[in-house]
């Protein structure tokens, strides 16, 4: 019978039942203990760690509270470069941009756009390898970002271990996303500002931004910087080997542990979009996080690989943006 340590046994328990709290807290927003219980097993997980360091794991709970500052960011090149979007500003540059991509390949009767909000944030690439989340970048110009993974494991609804199941073929994952700093968190980390004779961050946006680069992830860690995914990448497949459409996409993000932003909608038409992008315009102003367009996507990854890129777009998306608005104060 092979005896494993008590510590290493108890270590591994702790580090689950964690993860599945904050899992269960900050991503479904549905705790499953009291955070009085949280803050005990957490202690006594940060005792044993520090205890027995050889216990220490990159996808331990302990390392959200961020290390010792770097002293600067290593620049890094992504697996796969991050794309930026072509912008449309009302409903006849979305007609335009439908009629350009339709004239890219032979005629198509019925086709499924997915219509998500677009998160006015900082744009994050993620690495995991085998599961674990081994590199967190900042988006920089599409091909080479900074190494910010010190900071990006401290926000709390980024899964440090991806949830799983059946996947485990999946050596690397690459996901893109949005970090995003709360309207509320982004009026309180300003009125401290305020109190400490800083300037002011102009805006969430620029707030998340900040945040992303500061070289102390201590700092980072009590900011609360949230995250939605949006994409998802298997580096030397084609993607549609793990999922055939954007819609299916997102919902396997969901699966392996991710925020997805729930106001994503499958349009079988254009007209749909258009009805989506006008709820939208005022609805967004209720929630609790800024926006400031659509992204329309063609959801068939198969139709997304035959219309390509331009030199600088994806030809099968398209960000219908809003009109800028003042942030909140
Ligand atoms: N630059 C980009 O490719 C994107 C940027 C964004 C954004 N800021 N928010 C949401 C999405 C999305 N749901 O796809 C995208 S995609």
């Amino acid at each position: 019978m092979i005896q494993i340590k008590p510590e290493v046994k108890r270590t591994e328990e702790l580090r689950q039942l964690l993860q599945q709290a904050s899992y269960a807290y900050y991503v479904l927003d549905a705790p499953i203990m009291e955070d009085a219980v949280y803050d005990q097993l957490y202690r006594e997980l940060q005792q044993l760690e520090i205890q027995y360091p050889e216990l220490a794991t990159p996808d331990s709970p302990t390392v959200r509270v961020g290390e010792r500052p770097a002293t600067q960011f290593t620049s890094v090149r992504h697996n796969i470069p991050l794309y930026s979007l072509e912008n449309a500003f009302n409903i006849d540059e979305l007609q335009a941009w439908d009629q350009r991509w339709r004239r890219q390949v032979p005629k198509i009767d019925s086709v499924e756009y997915v219509s998500e909000l677009k998160i006015d944030g900082s744009a994050l690439a993620l690495t995991y390898q085998n599961g674990i989340l081994v590199r967190g970048a900042t988006r920089g110009d599409g091909v080479t970002g900074e190494d910010i993974t010190q900071n990006v494991r401290t926000i709390r609804s980024i899964p440090l271990r991806l949830n799983f199941e059946g996947l485990e073929i999946l050596e690397r994952v690459e996901v893109r996303g949005e970090a995003f700093l709360p309207l509320e968190v982004f009026k309180q980390i300003n009125q401290e500002r305020q109190k400490a004779g800083e300037q002011l961050f102009a805006n969430p946006r620029n707030a998340a931004a900040g945040t992303l680069r500061q070289l102390d992830s201590r700092i980072v860690a009590k900011r609360r910087l949230d995250f939605f995914g949006y994409t998802l990448h298997i580096p030397g497949r084609d993607d549609a080997s793990i999922a055939n459409t954007q819609w299916e996409a997102l919902e396997l993000l969901e699966k392996m542990g991710f925020r997805v932003n729930p106001n994503h909608k499958l349009c079988a038409s254009i007209a749909e979009v258009a009805k989506y992008y006008e709820y939208w315009d005022t609805e967004r102003l209720n929630l609790p996080y800024m926006t400031d367009g659509v992204v329309v996507k063609l959801s068939s990854f198969k139709l997304q690989e035959q219309l390509g890129f331009t030199q600088k777009f994806p030809r099968w998306a398209i960000a219908l943006k809003y009109p800028a608005e003042e942030a909140p104060t």
